[in-house]
């Protein structure tokens, strides 16, 4: 059972500030361990609040990001220029790192064919790249859903693809593309994002059960650390 800690930051933009220097860190010693660092990205304004803090955080470079490899947990399945793409909301951080060496994995765009290709067109490339994840950044959302998994929804249960297509997403947009469940747990490292008064339900929910049909965000743990990094108005519910 891998270790789990809950960080509790003032406010959001404390707990991105703090959230990117963590992430240095922790990056810092995974290549120190093994050369090499893959990182997972998420969407959200938490997960896009961290990615901007890390881009311009003074200590950014102390990562060799030639030696990093940036993966999504999920991403809205629309035309790659569409601004509601993960990978685009992560344009400023991608474009001081991409010169600095990162190898920069986007999920695949809507470009007609469907999303179920994609899903196995990502899985092909995270089996290929034998990525085994150090850090998997996951913003929670207010119904405990992590990356496109969702409580309630079938895309929760499914386990024999790495990669999944999400269809009637109850957060628009509806077709998206996630790691399954059982992807999301190989990592090393989960680190769950969640800041506002709006998450305090699901974050309640989230510590109390493990089932992952209530509560996708509590049934997500690291192999080695689940990190809860909240700010003060996320943990409002929490005994
Ligand atoms: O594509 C997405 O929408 C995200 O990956 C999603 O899982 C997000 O992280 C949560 O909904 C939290 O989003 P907020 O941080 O904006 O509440």
């Amino acid at each position: 059972m891998s270790a789990e800690t809950v960080l509790v930051h003032r406010d959001p933009a404390l707990l991105a500030e703090a959230a990117a220097a963590r992430l240095i860190t922790t990056v810092v010693d995974a290549q120190a361990a093994r050369g090499s660092a893959h990182l997972v990205l998420t969407g959200g304004r938490n997960g896009n609040a961290l990615l901007a803090a890390l881009a311009a955080h003074p200590a950014r470079d102390a990562v060799d990001w030639a030696q990093v490899d940036l993966w999504w947990g999920d991403e809205r399945y629309l035309p790659a220029d569409d601004p509601e793409r993960n990978a685009v909301q992560a344009a400023a951080f991608l474009d001081a790192v991409r010169p600095l060496g990162a190898r920069i994995h986007p999920m695949p765009a809507d470009d007609g064919s469907s999303p179920e290709d994609a899903a196995v067109r990502y899985a092909t490339n995270l089996a290929e790249a034998g990525a085994v994840f150090d850090v998997l950044l996951l913003g929670v959302g207010p119904d405990a859903h992590v990356a496109s998994l969702f409580p309630g929804h079938p895309g929760v249960h499914e386990t024999g693809s790495t990669v999944i297509a999400v269809h009637d997403s109850p957060k628009p947009p509806p077709t998206r593309i996630s790691l399954s469940l059982p992807t999301l747990r190989t990592a090393r490292q989960v680190w769950l994002l969640a800041a506002g008064p709006d998450k305090a339900d699901a974050v309640a929910l989230a510590r109390t059960t493990r089932d992952a049909n209530t509560a996708p965000a509590g049934a997500v743990t690291g192999t080695e650390q689940t990190l809860w990094l909240l700010d003060e108005s996320a943990t409002a519910k929490l005994s």
